[in-house]
């Protein structure tokens, strides 16, 4: 049997410690009438709850510590923990609280209840996002990602799976598992999913924030077609295809979102579209009026 709440002290410790917690927390899962299961997640499952005394609704994910510690993830659930509970905008899934108890892990966080975006991309007609929702999301998330990295943040994982919507249909960007504090230093860590992973982490290269702007190409590609760019039968093909930047476009695509998508999957890292760049790109301005349900 694991004694789980030894190496939890320290965790906790630093965690409880940390300033953008102010003062200690009471929370307990008292506080909360537990509703409907929203999700399984790697560690535990997620429940949409309401908070008693105020009323408000929340989704509440439960972790348990022997999985996390026996997943040798402790330092990674740290890390989203802490990460998350610094990132204050609209477009990025808030942390409102945690706590803890000698089994499990709670976090608090904002309800989404479109669910993943992933869900809304297959049930779309023809499996892909027309024109003005692509862009009009493809802005939420550069703005979102632009505010990580102004936060010395990198995401590392953008996808569609890491991505909710909320009741009003604005993306709210979700699971910092694979983010990190970028202060000044170069980074070398392979992580992010095969479809999404940018040339240099395939080389192993050092890199920096400019792997989320290569993640934002391909998800706008798959926004508009589908599937992602470089999707192939096998591992090696994928990676062929994303070292050569091997990709073809359906002729539905239209020229503007063409435009774009290839200013930001350039092999160069220092060659691509900077976020202020998709933000203001004709394609995506020229959308930013139509209302969220259309
Ligand atoms: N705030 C939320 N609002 C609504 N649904 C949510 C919320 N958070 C999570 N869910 C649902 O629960 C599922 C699992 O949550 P989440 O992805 O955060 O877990 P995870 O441990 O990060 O799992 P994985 O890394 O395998 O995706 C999500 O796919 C989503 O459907």
């Amino acid at each position: 049997m694991i004694d789980v709440s030894k190496e939890f002290e320290e965790l906790e410790t630093r965690i409880a410690n940390h300033k953008a917690y102010g003062k200690p927390y009471k929370w307990s899962p008292r506080d909360f009438e537990l509703g409907s299961a929203l999700g399984q997640g790697k560690f535990g499952h997620v429940h949409a709850a309401r908070e008693k005394k105020t009323g408000l609704i929340v989704a509440i994910k439960t972790l348990f510590k022997s999985q996390i510690i026996h997943s040798r993830c402790e330092q990674q659930v740290l890390r989203e923990i802490e990460i998350q509970s610094h990132l204050k905008h609209p477009n990025i899934l808030r942390l409102l609280t945690w706590f803890h108890d000698e089994r499990r892990i709670y976090l608090v966080v904002e309800y989404a209840s479109g669910g993943e975006l992933y869900r809304h991309l297959t049930n779309a007609p023809n499996g892909r996002f027309p024109e003005h929702k692509a862009a009009r999301y493809i802005y939420q998330v550069a703005d979102a990602v632009d505010y990580c990295h102004r936060h010395h943040v990198i995401h590392r994982d953008i996808k569609p799976e890491n991505i909710l919507v909320s009741y009003k249909g604005d993306l709210k960007l979700a699971d910092f598992g694979w983010s990190v504090h970028a202060p000044s230093e170069k980074r070398k860590t392979m992580c992010g999913t095969l479809d999404y992973l940018p040339p240099e982490m395939i080389k192993r290269q050092v890199y920096n924030v400019s792997v989320d702007h290569w993640c934002i190409g391909v998800l706008l590609y798959e926004f508009l077609v589908g599937k992602p760019p470089f999707e192939s039968d096998g591992q090696d093909q994928t990676y062929a295809k994303i070292l050569a930047v091997d990709m073809k476009f359906p002729s539905h695509v239209p020229d503007g979102a063409r435009d774009l998508i290839c200013k930001l999957l350039r092999q160069s890292s220092h060659e691509r579209l900077s976020l202020e760049g998709v933000k203001n790109h004709y394609w995506v301005k020229q959308f930013q009026k139509v209302k969220n349900d259309s």
